[in-house]
């Protein structure tokens, strides 16, 4: 088994993470660390525990450690971290100098040159890019990142579409309040209301989708060429982020090409890899958060609304942003380095 550890284990994003890694068949988890305020304490009561099951035995009583590369057991292979980003721009570099792998959710460093962004399901070869980043930074670790919530949820179907040329990307996306964390968004402002605003976001969507669907050449990733324009919006649900999605081409596709290359879209041999990738609703009033978030175990990518337009295509769109958006990511880039060797 893989020994592994949580860095900023206590959030909302960590929270998912000790779902995930919990019973996992390839990674023990043996560390959890959060801010000086909870270390010390035991998970139970140092965690604000929001998750839809109990909390797992081994865990609950595990003490919480600082996060620190000497608070890590050496025996210790791959981190997996959910700080928040300020946190993480400051601390993760310390880790990966120790000679730890790092795959991180935390936003700092995803448009690096040398720092790979990357859905296994998409880009499995930027990984590649570890060795340009060793090769510059003098690091025996390695950082590695997966990308925004919302970038996570349209990518892999426009990924399945590249087949056809994408020359222009809209999208505008209805997002989750957990996507905000456990506090972001104050009751007062999203109940009855929608929030046509959520800052960095839009930028955020318009570059990591271009470096995903990038060519990774001379240890670099030349982005991907189509115009890419977000606009992003916070709504009152709790978890899955819809989004609705135009896509112009350099052919034209029909709505069955379409739907047939998303049922084919390519799915990937590993433990926390849904299969298949992309679920394709024909009743015109899904995907809903409510009710398809979980498809593939939260892993999932559901589409719906498939139809042509004067200029292209639209579908509709929707992934669990703190499974498939966050923790499921980042314990999916960890089953690839395990099993690309770089562990
Ligand atoms: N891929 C994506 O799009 C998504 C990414 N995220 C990202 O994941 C990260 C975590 O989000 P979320 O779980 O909602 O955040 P939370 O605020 O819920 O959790 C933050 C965690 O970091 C710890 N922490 C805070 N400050 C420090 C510090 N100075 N030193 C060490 N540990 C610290 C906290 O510990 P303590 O409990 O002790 O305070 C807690 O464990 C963020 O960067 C967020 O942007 C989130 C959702 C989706
Ligand atoms: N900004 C996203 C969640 C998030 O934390 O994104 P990032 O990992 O890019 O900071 C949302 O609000 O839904």
């Amino acid at each position: 088994m893989i020994q592994v550890g949580i860095l900023g284990a206590t959030g909302a994003v960590g929270q998912r993470f000790i779902q995930l890694l919990t019973d996992h068949p390839e990674f023990e988890l043996r560390v959890l660390t959060a801010s000086e305020a909870s270390a010390g304490e035991s998970y139970r009561a140092a965690a604000k525990w929001r998750v839809d099951s109990p909390i797992p035995e081994r865990v609950a009583d595990q003490t919480v450690r600082r996060t620190e590369p000497d608070a890590i057991p050496d025996d210790v292979d791959l981190l997996f971290s959910s700080l928040p980003s300020d946190v993480a721009s400051e601390v993760e570099h310390d880790f990966v100098e120790a000679g730890y792998v790092v795959s991180s959710n935390s936003s700092n460093e995803r448009r690096a040159t040398d720092v790979p962004l990357v859905i296994p399901e998409v880009n499995p070869e930027h990984l590649d890019l570890i060795e340009a980043q060793r090769a510059n930074r003098g690091w025996d670790g390695a950082l590695i990142k997966n990308p925004n919530c919302s970038t996570i949820t349209m990518v892999p179907a426009l990924a399945a579409l590249e087949q056809f040329g994408i020359e222009r990307v809209h999208v505008a996306t209805l997002q989750a309040v957990s996507g905000a964390g456990y506090s972001g968004v104050s009751s007062m402002d999203i109940i009855d209301n929608a929030i046509p605003h959520i800052g960095g976001e839009e930028e955020k969507m318009e570059a990591e989708s271009r470096k995903l669907l990038g060519e990774l050449g001379d240890g670099e990733v030349q982005y991907h060429d189509a115009a890419v324009t977000a606009s992003c919006n916070r709504i009152p649900t709790i978890d899955g982020h819809l989004e609705n999605v135009f896509v112009e081409f350099a052919e034209d596709p029909d709505t069955e090409a379409v739907a047939a290359a998303f049922e084919d879209a390519e799915t990937i041999d590993l433990p926390t890899a849904p299969d298949p990738l992309i679920t394709v609703f024909e009743d015109p009033e899904r995907p809903q958060p409510r009710l398809d978030r979980m498809v593939g175990d939260g892993m999932g990518i559901a589409v719906g609304g498939i139809q042509e337009t004067e200029t292209g295509i639209k579908f509709n769109v929707l992934a669990h942003n703190t499974i498939r958006g966050a923790a499921g990511a980042s314990v999916l880039n960890g089953e690839l380095l395990a099993e690309d060797g770089w562990l």
